[in-house]
């Protein structure tokens, strides 16, 4: 994996540790008296060793009070949203690299110690507890003792540190451009949450309603407490994840597919809007949470199809197809801080590949004159306006670019291309919003 690179040690190689000391030794972990750290433990070390999604990771955890669970979730997601400027904090006070388990934990001391405001007594004590439990108990002295270090002169050793620079794996940061920085000020926020209101229906008391319609909470509030869930009043959607759609113009009356559909923002976008949904998603789970979520929301007149969209038929050609394509997700890094050190290069170059694929699939199903919305939650460039590129060299399209009038109510949002395209450094005042890139096509 993209493990963070150090640049400021000056002791020159550092040797690993022998690895059967790595806490994954085939005895069993001691039955835990702190479920949150041990699950936060290992949600770091499975994006680490085995670049497993924090999701995953939470998925397999079994039951566990749900404060227990989201407190993990937060410490591991605090931990690999600072990764990178923690390791290099790090780098120095250790003589020797550490087997990659113990990497971890100290990540997690740190991260409570800098960037959680825990007593250091407990940031320190809930560490060493935790390599004896998980049969790492040599190394609890070293944590013991560069931890107190760090409660100690942890503001003295950030400093110069350019840690949004050092919090993103360098081929991102390079693949960023010049975008790189702005990108980077989303970077150590936990995201709001945004909702999207179904027509008609009141926003909730004490969200912001943005400029979009979208209405937006604090970061940590939980959807289903809100008045209006069980009604099926609104659904989750980052503010710019609801921009694509509202981008097709009017579809009331029309046959849209949507062509990778869970788990249905935008498939609920559509019904709403008055379109006849053909939503297709290939994974049965995800299929499944679709139907739910479409349940919730009254809209069961969708026809969901569970199908794989490069091999699916249409049965008549329609007048639109939204293609919200599976993609790298890098726009997702608030929401999702384990993206950036799970993807690789490579996995952009097969993703963009299947883009392609997807792209001309798309255009079998569309009437002439007909309209494909192509989408993803990707930062990159080879998932975004590459691929429109790509499609219009390979003929059959024409772009129709977004109007300022579409746009008006995120300018911010419109290139000098007629694109849509956000990143999470945008409305920094308002709370940001997730990267997407949008592109409007004509079959011709
Ligand atoms: C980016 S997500 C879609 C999000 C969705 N449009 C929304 O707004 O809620 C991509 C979805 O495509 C599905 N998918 C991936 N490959 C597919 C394929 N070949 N055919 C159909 N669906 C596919 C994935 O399982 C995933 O649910």
């Amino acid at each position: 994996m993209n493990k963070p690179t150090t640049s400021r040690g000056s002791r020159g190689p550092r040797k690993a540790a022998p690895a059967k000391q790595s806490g994954h030794s085939g005895r069993p972990p001691r039955p835990s008296a702190d479920p949150t750290r041990d699950l936060a433990f290992d949600i770091v070390c499975g994006v680490v060793e085995h670049r497993r999604m924090l999701e995953t990771t939470l998925d397999r955890a079994g039951a566990m009070e749900p404060r227990d669970r989201a407190s993990a979730h937060r410490l591991a997601a605090t931990t690999l949203r600072h990764m990178g400027s923690m390791t290099e904090l790090l780098q120095p006070l250790l003589r020797r690299e550490p087997p990659e388990p113990v990497r971890c934990a100290l990540l997690l001391g740190v991260a409570q110690l800098l960037h959680l405001e825990t007593p250091p007594h407990a940031a320190v004590g809930t560490i060493v507890d935790l390599l004896r439990r998980r049969g790492l108990a040599p190394f609890a002295g070293l944590a013991n003792a560069v931890l107190r270090r760090i409660s100690r002169e942890g503001a003295t050793l950030r400093e110069g540190l350019d840690e949004a620079r050092l919090d993103v794996p360098a081929w991102l940061w390079s693949a960023w451009g010049q975008r790189a920085r702005a990108i980077s000020r989303g970077l150590h926020r936990e995201a709001p949450l945004d909702i999207t209101l179904r027509p008609g229906a009141e926003a909730p008391a004490e969200g912001d309603v943005l400029p979009t319609g979208s209405v937006r909470f604090p970061a940590g509030t939980r959807m289903v407490e809100l008045e209006g869930f069980e009604e099926g009043a609104f659904w989750a959607q980052d503010v710019a994840a609801s921009m694509p759609v509202r981008l097709m113009g009017d579809v009331a009356g029309k046959t849209v597919i949507d062509l990778c559909a869970a788990p249905g923002g935008k498939t609920a976008q559509l019904a709403c809007a008055g379109a006849s949904v053909i939503a297709v998603e290939r994974e049965a789970a995800r299929a499944d949470r679709l139907r739910e979520n479409l349940k919730r929301l009254k809209l069961e007149a969708v026809d969901v199809v569970e199908g794989d969209a490069l091999t699916w038929q249409a049965p008549e050609p329609v007048d639109a197809v939204l293609l919200d394509a599976p993609c790298s997700a890098t726009g997702t890094f608030r929401r999702h801080p384990d993206v950036l050190w799970i993807k690789r290069p490579r996995d952009v170059v097969a993703l963009a590949e299947t883009q392609d694929s997807f792209i001309d699939a798309a255009r079998a199903m569309l009437k002439p004159g007909g309209t494909l919305l192509y989408a993803v939650c990707s930062l990159q460039d080879e998932e975004g306006p590459q691929r429109v590129q790509a499609a219009l060299e390979r003929g059959g399209w024409k772009l129709e670019p977004f109007t300022e009038a579409e746009l008006e109510n995120m300018s911010v949002a419109r290139t000098a291309e007629g694109y849509f395209r956000t990143h999470p450094g945008l409305w920094q005042e308002r709370g940001g919003m997730d990267g997407f890139f949008a592109a409007r096509l004509i079959r011709i």
